[in-house]
């Protein structure tokens, strides 16, 4: 059982290079399905996320090459199983991706249905119901959902209820070879969505309109297999900017390796609050902010502010002078990293949606349990402005999305390590 240990006060400079994005990589290696051959992967973040992703189609025959740490090969010829078992997709639910290329390539899938998560019921029903009118059949049975399409894929148009980011992306990877022209109409526009369409079109797709609310596609015969860069994670980079806002030494922090124009919502946001952020090439530069002023902020679908930052724009506020709110609209149980800040001396009452915080003047470091990805990223990072020790647990959270979390903000200059703990059985 390993925690992550900081030690609070310790000023961080110098430069964070981003790894590549999770929520694009994921998809990515998706979309492989799509084009028999091999596809090369280049900025793949080395997290777990990924890892279960790579298990996953090499289960379906896909052949991995890891050509170095950030570098993949995923050959997709002889895939020859359209599954996705459960206990895969019960350690990710990103795993669902797989079933638009599946369909899409060969007219049927089995998927383990992904039932709810620690953020929330997370339904596939808007998934369901556009691949539906495009023509699959599905039917479930032990847990697993069968989807065939007996007459093939036939180009529709789809409007989504919701702009939920994973049905935009099936519904893409699917529809990319079916017979016609098919238009998703209040498609999620998030910027990864923009790069597995760019990926695809360079395999021979067309698509247009992605990163817009109409996304048209029009069916191709064939893709090829290509060599494709995965876009920068802003998240990650959005992460670290907090980290610096808080801990920022004189000459501040270079957070590079990402599209600041991705973050385009959460640097507004972020200057109102009073953090000095500077563009440079490839990212920004951002200074320590002595006193935050208290924000109003509700998470939306891109551009809005994501929900992925919920967390850490959280732990800013409640150092700010005064009260904040912040309303989470995209996941119904993404607070429970409040209850753990408030073990760390925050002010934070929650009800429903809403959190009100009322700042606080500094955390006092404490033993906290990451609730989930972002929430434990975000526990180490209010660990590096507290007083004494942090001990965040429940790490595993944090490496599904962050490559090298604790040594990249050690090489800044933060005090912290992982440190493994003995099995509770042996104490
Ligand atoms: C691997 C990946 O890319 N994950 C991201 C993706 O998740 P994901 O693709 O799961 O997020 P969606 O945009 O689909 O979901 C948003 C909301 O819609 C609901 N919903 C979604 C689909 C559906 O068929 N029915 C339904 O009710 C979900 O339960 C959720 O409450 O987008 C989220 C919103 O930006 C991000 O927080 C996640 O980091
Ligand atoms: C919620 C997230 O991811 P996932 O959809 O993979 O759970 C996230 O990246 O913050």
């Amino acid at each position: 059982m390993d925690i992550i240990r900081v030690e609070g006060g310790h000023a961080i400079e110098g430069r964070v290079c981003v790894s590549g994005a999770k929520n694009s990589a994921l998809k990515l290696m998706a979309a492989t399905l799509l084009a028999p051959g091999k596809t090369t992967l280049e900025n793949v973040p080395n997290i777990s996320d990924v890892h279960v992703m790579g298990k996953v189609l090499k289960r379906m025959g896909a052949v991995i090459e890891v050509v170095d740490e950030h570098t993949l090969i995923i050959d997709t010829s002889a895939v020859d199983s359209w599954e996705a078992p459960y206990e895969l997709v019960a350690k990710m639910r990103a795993s669902t991706a797989v079933m638009g290329p599946l369909l899409g390539r060969f007219g049927c899938a089995k998927i383990a249905m992904p039932g709810g998560c620690n953020l929330g019921a997370r339904k596939i029903d808007m998934h369901i119901l556009g691949l539906e009118a495009l023509g699959v059949e599905f039917d479930t049975d032990h847990g697993y959902i069968h989807a065939t399409a007996p007459q093939g894929l036939e180009g529709t148009s789809v409007t989504l209820e919701f702009a939920s980011v994973g049905a935009t992306e099936n519904l893409i990877m699917a529809s990319v070879k079916a017979r016609g022209t098919t238009v998703i109409d209040n498609a999620a526009r998030e910027p990864e969505i923009v790069d597995l369409a760019n990926m695809l079109n360079e395999m021979g797709a067309r698509i247009t309109g992605a990163g817009t609310p109409v996304v048209t596609i029009e069916g191709v015969d064939e893709l090829h297999p290509v060599t494709h860069r995965v876009v920068g994670d802003r998240i990650e980079a959005g992460t670290f900017i907090v980290a610096a806002a808080l801990m920022a030494g004189p000459a501040g922090v270079e957070v590079v390796g990402f599209n600041p124009h991705h973050l385009g919502m959460v640097i507004k946001k972020f200057e109102t609050m009073g953090i000095q952020i500077e563009r440079i090439d490839n990212g920004v530069r951002v200074f320590r902010c002595e006193q935050f002023a208290p924000v109003d902020i509700q998470t939306l679908p891109f551009p809005g502010f994501p929900t992925d930052m919920q967390a850490q724009v959280m732990v800013l506020s409640a150092l700010a002078q005064g009260n904040s709110i912040i309303t989470e609209n995209i996941f119904e149980n993404r607070f429970m990293f409040a209850s753990e800040l408030v073990r760390m001396g925050a002010e934070i009452r929650v009800e429903g949606h809403h959190a009100m915080i009322h700042g606080v003047d500094g955390f006092s470091g404490a033993q906290v349990t990451s609730p989930d990805l972002r929430g434990g990223a975000a526990l180490v990072i209010a660990g590096l402005i507290a007083d004494g020790y942090t001990e965040v647990s429940a790490i595993h959270h944090i490496y599904r999305g962050y490559e090298r979390f604790v040594e990249k903000l050690s090489n800044l200059g933060a005090s912290i390590e992982c440190v493994a703990l003995p099995d509770p059985i042996d104490d």
